[in-house]
């Protein structure tokens, strides 16, 4: 069987006219993209504009490369399970990748979700990375009025800005710093620069050194911040009196040098997801086990959702310890600070240490 599970998912997302689909047609003419199944999470024309093969009646597609598109009638969650299907019965020959376009409008989150919590996907895919198209004309505006936008810049592992060659070079400078604000840890690009060696790939598994590859994951970026704790925030509001609403998206790392208690972690994610999880945008982390530090236990999470963990054989750039890189939206960074610090036995002033939460959970103040 031409597949090697879990498949890599690459989720693409962007407001409308964004240039989604400019984007993928170039993409899809890059061998890196040969058994790629791209999928249009969306009613209507599909635009997809080297298509050999007239619509088949049952939504799929086949490329002239041996690409496949298929648009989503009904779940999206039927459309993965409907492609492992066709894999184990050989009715697809070969799948390597896939690739959601998601509608404009689309909250990124629930894409996400749909996979992490369908028992029999989560073992088919892997999340491989979410991509998020701004445009430079009408980014800016974008941003402002649409709270789905600044979720989708902040959810991205890639930022990819778009039309540039439309407008002049300080408005890009701009939209490019502000973009850096909201998601310090995602790689920035133009789309010109944005082939498939850049987009691809952005995982925990680097097929280039064939292991994990943590740091660059957990985005080096957001790893600059975790020494300056809760400052590195304040500055928003003194330069982006137009963008009110960007400082309500902040990344935090949260660092534990030493291994923590399995119980201990449990209950801080566990607390987490019941009082924020709709403000946890996303989460990912390594973990060092105080019952097994040797094998590090990476965690992602989408809000509520954290997809089930995977223990990596050792660590792989010999750095132990806990990090954490939380990107959030409203939610009250100095609460989870306590929280973690309780929870991993940091008792800060006129906080619970850890016995006093194990008895009452929500004894810490804030939430
Ligand atoms: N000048 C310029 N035009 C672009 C660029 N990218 C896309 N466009 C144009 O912008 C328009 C919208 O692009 P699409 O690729 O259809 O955008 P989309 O995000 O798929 O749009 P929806 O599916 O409607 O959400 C098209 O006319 C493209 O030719 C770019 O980098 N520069």
């Amino acid at each position: 069987m031409g597949a090697s599970f879990p498949i890599p998912v690459t989720v693409v997302t962007g407001f409308l006219g964004a240039g989604k689909t400019t984007l993928l047609n170039r993409l899809l003419k890059d061998p890196a993209l040969t058994d790629t199944a791209v999928i249009i999470n969306e009613y209507g024309e599909v635009a997809i504009d080297h298509l050999l093969v007239e619509q088949a009646s049952d939504g799929i597609i086949q490329l002239s490369d041996g690409c496949l598109c298929c648009t989503v009638r009904g779940e999206l969650v039927d459309t993965l399970a409907d492609l492992v299907d066709r894999l184990q019965t050989g009715r697809i020959e070969k799948l390597a990748r896939v690739v959601i376009e998601t509608t404009g409008l689309a909250d990124p989150a629930p894409v996400l979700q749909s996979i992490m919590a369908h028992p029999a996907l989560v073992q088919a895919f892997r999340l491989d990375g979410v991509v998020a198209l701004v445009d430079a004309v009408n980014g800016d505006a974008t941003l402002d009025a649409h709270e789905e936008a600044l979720k989708q810049a902040a959810m991205a592992d890639r930022l990819v800005l778009t039309k540039s060659d439309l407008v002049d070079a300080a408005q890009v400078t701009a939209l490019a710093a502000r973009l850096k604000e909201i998601n310090p840890g995602a790689r920035l690009l133009d789309v010109q620069q944005a082939n498939a060696a850049a987009l691809l790939d952005c995982g925990l598994y680097n097929p280039a050194t064939k292991g994990a590859d943590v740091a660059r994951w957990l985005g080096e970026a957001a790893e600059e911040h975790h020494d300056h704790g809760d400052h590195d925030h304040h500055h928003h509001d003194h330069h982006h009196h137009g963008h009110r609403h960007d400082s309500r998206v902040k990344t935090f790392s949260l660092v534990h040098d030493g291994p923590v208690a399995f119980a201990a972690i449990d209950m801080f994610f566990d607390l987490l997801r019941s009082t924020h999880g709709e403000q946890l945008l996303r989460m990912k982390g390594v973990i060092e086990l105080k019952e097994d530090p040797a094998r590090p236990l990476v965690v992602h999470g989408v809000q509520k959702l954290l997809h089930p963990p995977v223990r990596l054989p050792a660590w792989p750039d010999g750095q132990r310890g806990t990090r954490l890189v939380l990107i959030t939206l409203d939610m009250p960074e100095d609460y989870v600070r306590r929280l973690f610090s309780a929870l991993t036995d940091r008792p800060a002033i006129d906080t619970p240490d850890r016995d006093a939460l194990t008895n009452n959970p929500l004894a810490i103040a804030g939430r």
